[in-house]
């Protein structure tokens, strides 16, 4: 496989020629200065240098010479956003094997570039398999709507601004909230992720601030709130349209204070973390319902980062269905290909769960297909027992969809293969639930979800037998989170293992 050196400053440019590339089996070195590019070039060569103009200690182009009289061979391709006449002709001066103005055609790019190292990349299909990952940031995708997103997350990387990730479900919110971690300056520290919805109500404030010993009934020891653990880091609170009321006010009065105090205690405790906070839900119905307080809106929303739906951005699909394949290959499933005319028929479909959706099917088809590639005809069946799992009436909950999700091999039990239940069951359960159970005031929220959980949890657990982690995989939740509830809920998943 060849390796390029890439010298460029601007980190989405990076992230997306970084794809590209990798597209072209073609592996990405990369630096972001003329410092970092003449330190790698000192001890050795690489197929090909991929190098910007202006660059944060000099001039692309004016610097060349040194490497031009260190590694004679080496091809240069130069990319600048410089796009006048001069910058062209300095360009063609040096020698260099091409010249793209800014912006370019991303694939004539990685064709050009692959060509000027030398077919030793290899063929497409086995670079298809390379995984996508720029500075170990594996956020995949090349259309527009994903190079806004990139542009935004390099824009708050340098400053520590509140971050408010919108977007569907499955569409990738926590993985930008963790990119802007990993890639900004507060990467040495923690990455704390709290889902604000799964806490009970009357433990959100003991959580997010932490307790004193003896605050309350069954405070046995100090508890770190995360806040706290997420000194120096950044804290991600996940699911933020769905907090409770109470602990809204909390969290308002901790972010306008810069600081935290412990439930039961009397110390001040400063902050010293970066807030990026995401929600599936649209906030301005939930503001005007009064269910969301619009001062803590305006606290969060200060650098929105709007995630678009996968449908809305189609040829994103094909690179990540890809990605996907390798991955699940990296996991132990069998390597899969997908051939062109699978690719396009994925990319046609409406993926309503987003690339989570589209991360399950493919791993469900690493696992079923029968042959290492896959074409358009055997991918089909798989679709369409996926789609009749999906194709129900809007609200409505077939048990069929557990059966999608939970991939193939699994047998499920017989109750969970009965026909569609309607969507009005469910409802009518919830009420039926409400009369009889008649919960707590300040407490009907947790008590409906723990109601819901532990059939869900029951059923999906049995199927797994007992396996916590494949129960989390198919939940779709993280394993501490399933554990952490499964102990609350005083489920005992030893009870399902199969003897
Ligand atoms: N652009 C992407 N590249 C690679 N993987 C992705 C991308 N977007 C999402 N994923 C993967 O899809 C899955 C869902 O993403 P994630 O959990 O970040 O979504 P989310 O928007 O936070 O969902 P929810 O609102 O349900 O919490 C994860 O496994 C994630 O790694």
């Amino acid at each position: 496989m060849s390796e390029v050196l890439l010298v460029e400053d601007d980190l989405s440019i990076a992230i997306v020629i970084n794809a590209a590339l990798a597209d072209e089996g073609v592996q990405v070195i990369h630096v972001q200065s003329i410092a970092e590019r003449d330190r790698m070039l000192a001890t050795r060569r690489f197929d090909a240098l991929v190098t910007d103009v202006m660059l944060p200690d000099g001039d692309g182009i004016e610097t060349i010479g040194a490497v031009h009289a260190r590694w004679p061979e080496m091809p240069v391709v130069i990319l600048s956003a410089q796009n006048t006449l001069d910058t062209a002709v300095r360009a063609t001066d040096t020698g260099a094997f091409e010249y793209f103005p800014k912006p370019f055609d991303i694939d004539e790019l990685a064709r050009t570039v692959r060509k000027a190292a030398g077919d030793g990349g290899g063929n497409a299909a086995q670079a298809q398999d390379e995984p996508l990952v720029a500075d170990g940031l594996p956020l995949v995708g090349r259309s527009p709507a994903m190079q806004t997103v990139f542009r935004m997350i390099t824009r708050v990387l340098r400053n520590d601004l509140t971050v408010l990730i919108l977007g569907e479900s499955g569409t990738g919110k926590e993985l930008v909230a963790e990119a802007i971690h990993q890639l900004g300056s507060r990467r040495d520290g923690p990455f704390v992720a709290v889902n604000t919805a799964a806490i009970p109500a009357e433990l959100i404030e003991s959580e997010l601030f932490g307790h004193e010993k003896g605050a309350f009934t069954g405070a046995v020891a100090r508890n770190v709130g995360k806040f706290e653990q997420a000194a120096g880091g950044t804290l991600f609170l996940d699911e933020i349209g769905d907090m409770p009321m109470q602990a809204q006010t909390r969290l308002l009065r901790a972010l306008q204070s810069g600081a935290v105090r412990r439930v039961g205690g009397q110390e001040e405790i400063r902050l010293d973390v970066r807030i990026v906070a995401a929600t599936n839900k649209d906030l301005e119905p939930e503001i005007a319902a009064g269910r969301f307080r619009e001062d803590l809106y305006y606290r969060l929303n200060v650098v929105p980062i709007v995630m678009p739906p996968l449908r809305e951005r189609a040829d994103d699909v094909e690179v990540l269905a890809r990605h996907f394949l390798q991955s699940a290959a990296n996991e132990g499933l069998p390597r899969r290909q997908l051939t062109p005319g699978a690719a396009r028929l994925l990319s046609q479909q409406p993926w309503r769960g987003n690339v989570r959706e589209l991360k399950n099917f493919i791993y469900r088809l690493a696992l079923l297909a029968r042959e290492d590639t896959v074409d358009a005809d055997a991918l089909e069946p798989l679709l369409r027992s996926d789609a009749a799992a999906q194709g129900i009436a809007p609200g409505a909950v077939a048990p069929s969809t557990v059966a999608g999700v939970l991939g193939g091999g699994d047998t499920l039990p017989a109750a969970a293969v009965q026909p569609t239940v309607t969507g009005a069951d469910i409802s009518d359960a919830v009420l039926a639930w409400l009369a009889n159970e008649r919960p707590e005031s300040g407490s009907i929220y947790a008590a409906a979800i723990a109601a819901l959980e532990r059939p869900l949890f029951t059923e999906i657990l049995r199927s797994k037998g007992g396996n916590q982690l494949r129960a989390a995989q198919a939940l779709g939740i993280n394993r501490n989170t399933l554990r952490k509830r499964l102990n609350e809920l005083a489920l005992d998943p030893e009870s399902f293992v199969e003897r």
